[in-house]
């Protein structure tokens, strides 16, 4: 493989060209995002509705500030979609390959067949020089292999290099995380591709974003083990929310005390239902995998760990839920609020809320879910769940009501009003985002994770009894 002359550029503005392989939450950001800096982007992707939704200006899914933005560029004709990857190949100079890797079917090892394809397909089509982005979130050494993989499918005579650029963005804050990255991370770029590079992410860079280049594994690795730190922070608070409970101690002071030293910080220290989403728990999983191929054991056993704390958090909810319902959920109404696997989002992948409500359906219960924005994802992966449009309707006859995601609108959701249409007016904090002291002036019992149970304020009880 050559990197020679990756520096083609469009002869009309003398701007690299850009192609987005994969417009998933990743991919459609992205896309949006190099269109904002300035340059011309196509988009592509297998799925021919999902490009008829982009090409149409609207977004599949809930990203706040992306479908503004993906409507300002395609009505600019900066940005437009297609499935077609030989065409958008050939009019493109930097490829930036961002498609899904996600959990094997049967096992824990990252499905790299979508990088796979992909990348094969875009150095196949090449027709003139050009840079080879990754994006997407691959174990350490896939990189090295991609290499080699475009190395048998370009052309001949034609120049490409393959780089490694992982991408940190959060779903919910995808936008601003995409315009203003923490860090840019350049790994394996040749001193060409690291000038091509510090053209397209130019504004970031002067705004502040640093750079850091180094070779192909590190730059997976980076990648890898950032979601590796931050699901160890999330499963370390939740271990120290076992012994709390035990001790009568309450995490949440513990965590704000914690917080204060720099040196450990407040966030994702918030004990609760744990990690979910499409990125954490198949990177955990895929590095556990990676780490024992690669005789990595101590990496391999943490993630193990990680893994199993962040699951017995959902077993610990349903286990609640049981005691709250007098001890069985069989043919019991629960109301649940929120089955995104974080606000701001209707992502349900590996979502711990509806991971939750699933089971409790299949325990007999009358589950009854409402969230801003994820009910339908959610009913299109557990179709048998009930779906509520506000949260009194979800909470109707409710044995226990669970709040699984911390949405601003079910945070402040009215006590009042919630206590009197369950049954039983008991609530499941599973986020520990409720004000413990306000339900129980409601005459609701606070269950949380962490901390001790919290019971109705006198004044009610003795209201009850009058
Ligand atoms: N979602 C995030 O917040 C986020 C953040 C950083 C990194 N990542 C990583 O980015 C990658 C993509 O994640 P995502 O959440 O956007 O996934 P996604 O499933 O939302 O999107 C992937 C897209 O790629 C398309 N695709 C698959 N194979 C293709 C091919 N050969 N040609 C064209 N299109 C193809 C799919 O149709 C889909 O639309 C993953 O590796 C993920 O770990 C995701
Ligand atoms: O204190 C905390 C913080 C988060 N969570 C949970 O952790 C999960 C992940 O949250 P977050 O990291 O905000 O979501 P993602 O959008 O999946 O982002 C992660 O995964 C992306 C894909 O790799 C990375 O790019 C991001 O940097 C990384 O934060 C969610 O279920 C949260 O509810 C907690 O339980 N406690």
């Amino acid at each position: 493989m050559t990197n020679q002359n990756i520096l083609a550029v469009d002869d009309a503005t003398d701007r690299p060209r850009i192609s987005v392989i994969g417009t998933g939450y990743l991919g459609a950001t992205h896309a949006a995002a190099m269109a904002e800096m300035g340059f011309d982007v196509v988009g592509v992707d297998q799925d021919p509705r999902k490009v008829e939704a982009l090409s149409a200006g609207r977004v599949p899914f809930f990203e706040p500030g992306l479908p503004e933005l993906i409507e300002k560029h395609v009505a600019t004709g900066r940005l437009r979609f297609t499935t077609d990857i030989a065409e958008a190949t050939a009019v493109s100079d930097v490829h930036f390959i961002c498609v899904g890797t996600p959990q094997q079917a049967t096992s824990f090892a990252a499905n790299l067949s979508y990088v796979e394809d992909a990348t094969a397909a875009v150095a196949k089509n090449l027709t003139h020089p050009g840079l080879i982005v990754g994006k997407s979130t691959v174990p350490v050494g896939t990189a090295a292999r991609l290499r080699l993989l475009v190395a048998r499918h370009v052309p001949a005579g034609v120049g490409v290099e393959l780089i490694w650029n992982p991408e940190f963005l959060r779903e919910g804050k995808a936008v601003d995380d995409t315009l203003s990255p923490d860090r840019i991370v350049l790994g394996g770029a040749s001193p060409a591709a690291e000038a091509t590079m510090r053209e397209l992410y130019a504004l970031p860079i002067a705004a502040g974003a640093p750079v850091i280049t180094c070779d192909l594994p590190t730059a997976e690795l980076v990648k890898v083990s950032a979601n590796a730190f931050l699901a160890t922070k999330i499963s370390f608070i939740n271990a120290i929310a076992e012994v709390c409970e035990a001790a009568g101690a309450d995490v949440s002071v513990l965590a704000d005390a914690l917080g204060h030293d720099v040196r450990i910080g407040r966030q994702f220290l918030n004990a609760g239902l744990g990690f979910g989403g499409g990125c954490l728990p198949k990177d955990i999983r895929a590095l556990m995998h990676r780490s024992k191929e690669l005789g990595a054991h101590q990496a391999a056993g943490l993630m193990q760990q990680v893994d199993e704390i962040n699951m017995a958090q959902r077993q610990s909810v349903i286990d609640k839920t049981v005691v709250a319902a007098g001890g069985s959920v069989l043919n019991k109404r629960i109301g649940v609020l929120g089955v995104a696997f974080k606000p701001f989002t209707d992502d349900v992948r590996d979502s711990p809320a509806l991971n939750v409500a699933a089971a409790l359906h299949l325990r007999g219960a009358q589950v009854t879910v409402h969230d801003p924005e994820a009910n339908g994802t959610a009913r299109a992966n557990f179709p048998t769940l009930s779906y509520a449009s506000n949260p009194l309707d979800a909470a109707i006859g409710a044995s226990a009501l669970l709040v699984l995601t911390e949405w601003p609108e079910l945070v402040d959701v009215s006590p009042e009003s919630l206590g009197e249409i369950v049954e039983n007016r008991v609530v499941i904090d599973a986020r520990n985002c409720l004000d413990p002291e306000r339900w129980a002036a409601a005459g609701w019992r606070v269950v949380s994770l962490g901390k001790e149970t919290v019971v109705p304020a006198p004044a009610v009880r003795v209201a009850a009894l009058v």
